[in-house]
């Protein structure tokens, strides 16, 4: 093996604060100590991993690791640089030429930083990825400024930091004082270590705020989705009158294959056509005799579901019944009720309306009933 990377996650996030160290908590659904290792594997260059943790997580972090190419798990130390150490000393036996190291509470390795690494242990030790620090920089005391400090040529460390197996593992073992990365103690040595352009967004998970900014950093953004449905049943006599999930009665009602819904029908057509995934013939069609005098509510129950499984949500809906008969507006409210009840969305999401056409075309005429829906989807990109 040539390069294996230390993932440090022996720490106990004192100052975070959680219930757990913090990099097993959630991070866009998944654990911050899997995102550390799946970005520092995405370039290509590192061979292995081994994780470094504390004795009641060995079996945890297995678990969190599990499908990507990890050594078995090494019990770290009171102190970063003792967990660093624990790792080396277990690789010291078969060691690699190369070995990064990493803090399993940095989630995000920008793209391109493992490799850049790399080539420069060609030329040198030791390298890092460090940021210009851009603040001016105040030395401080019980409140009060002692001085202001020259912050020219002041970087801020990051990890994954890189260096040639043999000297970091001398260094550790030769150190007198404790350090707060590897990169310090190749310094002491007086060994060279270069400084490789490093990223804002290389974020160490310290405190609550940290986690919260990673966490709208990661979250895909939502595209807004618009989708339209039309739909039309003819009127017949001795056939249920159901509109928008409300049934109306009278003599008259809607023909179809299943309860003939045409609001209904035209709302799920344009929450699949927000989506593009058809309509509603593909998902149910008339051909089924299951379908057969159906309730059309679950028909959108199952658009719902459709949403949810996109993990989208319902910006808006809005219902347009064209018809003379019968007057929609005292149905409105029970209609709009019933949609938002079936969609699970508040009610002022939800509009329901009429228009007749003058007496005019077959809805004029009262042959049938005309529907259309438009939607507005928030759907994640
Ligand atoms: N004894 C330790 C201390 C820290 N780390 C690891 O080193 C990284 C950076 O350390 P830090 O942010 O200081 O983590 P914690 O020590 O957990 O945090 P705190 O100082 O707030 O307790 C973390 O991934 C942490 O798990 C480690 O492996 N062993
Ligand atoms: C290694 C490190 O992440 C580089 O910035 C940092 O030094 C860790 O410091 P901490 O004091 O353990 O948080």
């Amino acid at each position: 093996m040539t390069s294996v990377a230390l993932l440090m996650a022996a720490g106990s996030g004192s100052r975070f604060g959680a219930d757990r160290p913090k990099q097993y908590l959630s991070l866009a659904g998944r654990p911050v100590l899997r995102h550390a290792a799946e970005a520092l594997l995405r370039d290509g260059g590192v061979d292995a991993i081994l994780p470094v943790c504390a004795s009641d997580s060995l079996a945890m972090v297995a678990a969190i690791l599990e499908g990507l190419p990890t050594l078995p798990p090494v019990v770290g130390g009171a102190t970063r640089q003792a967990s660093v150490r624990a790792g080396l000393e277990a690789l010291a036996g078969d060691p690699p030429a190369l070995v990064l190291v990493h803090d399993g509470a940095r989630p995000v390795v920008p793209p391109g930083t493992v490799p850049a690494l790399l080539a420069a242990l060609e030329r040198h030790p030791g390298a890092i990825p460090a940021q210009p620090v851009t603040d001016t920089l105040k030395r401080g005391e019980a409140g009060l400024i002692q001085a202001t400090v020259p912050r020219a040529g002041l970087f801020r460390a990051q990890t994954p930091q890189a260096f040639r197996f043999a000297p970091l593992l001398a260094a550790h073992r030769t150190a007198t004082a404790e350090a707060t990365d590897d990169a310090q103690l190749l310094e002491a040595a007086g060994l060279a270590v270069a400084l490789l352009p490093g990223h804002e967004q290389n974020i160490k998970i310290t405190w609550p705020e940290d986690l919260a900014r990673m966490e709208a950093a990661l979250t895909p953004p939502l595209l807004p989705r618009i989708g339209t449905g039309f739909d039309v049943h003819r009127l017949v006599a001795g056939r249920p009158m159901v509109l928008c999930g409300v049934t109306i009665p009278g003599p008259m009602g809607l023909d179809g294959h299943s309860d003939a819904d045409v609001g209904l029908h035209a709302l799920c057509d344009a929450i699949y056509g927000a989506l593009a995934e058809g309509d509603i013939g593909r998902w149910f069609p008339p051909s089924e005799a299951q379908w057969k005098d159906a309730d059309s509510a679950r028909f959108l129950r199952h658009a719902a579901g459709r949403i949810a499984a996109r993990g989208g949500v319902l910006a808006n809906a809005d219902v347009t019944l064209i018809c003379e008969r019968p007057k929609i507006t005292p149905h409105a409210t029970a209609m709009r009720e019933r949609l938002a009840a079936l969609l699970e969305v508040p009610l002022d999401r939800i509009s329901v309306k009429a228009t007749t056409t003058e007496r005019l075309g077959f809805p004029g005429r009262g042959e049938g009933i005309a529907a259309q829906a438009a939607v507005c989807l928030l759907v994640p990109t």
